[in-house]
């Protein structure tokens, strides 16, 4: 029986369906109706971080009826090697400003160095991921469930349904 400590990182996972993605991303929304912008009035825009953030992203403006939706990306690994996140892609800068009233929003805050990035270049808008792991939890403003640093979190986007063995391992 292997220590907890030889665990790989995405031996505990998390699995999402769509339903719940769903579901919690609602949630997210409503948490984000009772918050509003620092400046007072609704949020203008939506800002979603690729590509994970797009579904949530794409819910949370339906909920809240916003229509300016932008995306920003973010570059993290250069040949499997994790570098500094650059920005590859950004939003309509015009419309965004300085983020006031813009809601950025993310599958999952894990280590926070996308979110830290993203940051910089709006730095009034409001920072929203459905997931959330503890190191990254200081770059969130607004989350729904907390997860274990040592859980992975696997997405329905990157699942499919497949057959099973039965417990007591024959098909006869
Ligand atoms: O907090 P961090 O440690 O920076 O990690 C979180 C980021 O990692 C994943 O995106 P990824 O860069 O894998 O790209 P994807 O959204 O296109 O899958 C996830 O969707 C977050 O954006
Ligand atoms: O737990 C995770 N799941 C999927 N993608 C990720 N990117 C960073 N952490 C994760
Ligand atoms: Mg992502």
């Amino acid at each position: 029986m292997p220590e907890m400590t030889d665990r790989l990182p995405h031996e505990k996972g998390f699995h999402v369906s769509w339903d719940q993605l769903h579901r919690d991303s609602r949630a997210l929304a409503w948490r984000l109706q009772s918050h509003k912008p620092e400046g007072g009035g609704e949020w203008r825009a939506v800002v979603a971080i690729t590509r994970g953030g797009m579904a949530p992203a794409m819910i949370v403006a339906r909920e809240l009826n916003v229509r300016i939706v932008d995306t920003i990306s973010v570059k993290s690994y250069n040949h499997q090697e994790q570098s500094e996140p650059k920005v590859i892609k950004f939003p309509d800068m015009d419309v965004m400003g300085d983020g006031e009233g813009v809601l950025i929003i993310d599958d999952l805050v894990d280590t926070g160095r996308t979110l830290e990035v993203v940051r910089k270049h709006l730095p009034k808008a409001h920072v929203a991921t459905v997931y959330a792991k503890p190191m990254g939890r200081p770059q969130v403003d607004s989350f729904i469930t907390e997860v274990s640093q040592d859980t992975w979190i696997f997405f329905p986007w990157d699942m499919a349904l497949q057959y099973v063995k039965p417990f007591h391992g024959t098909n006869d």
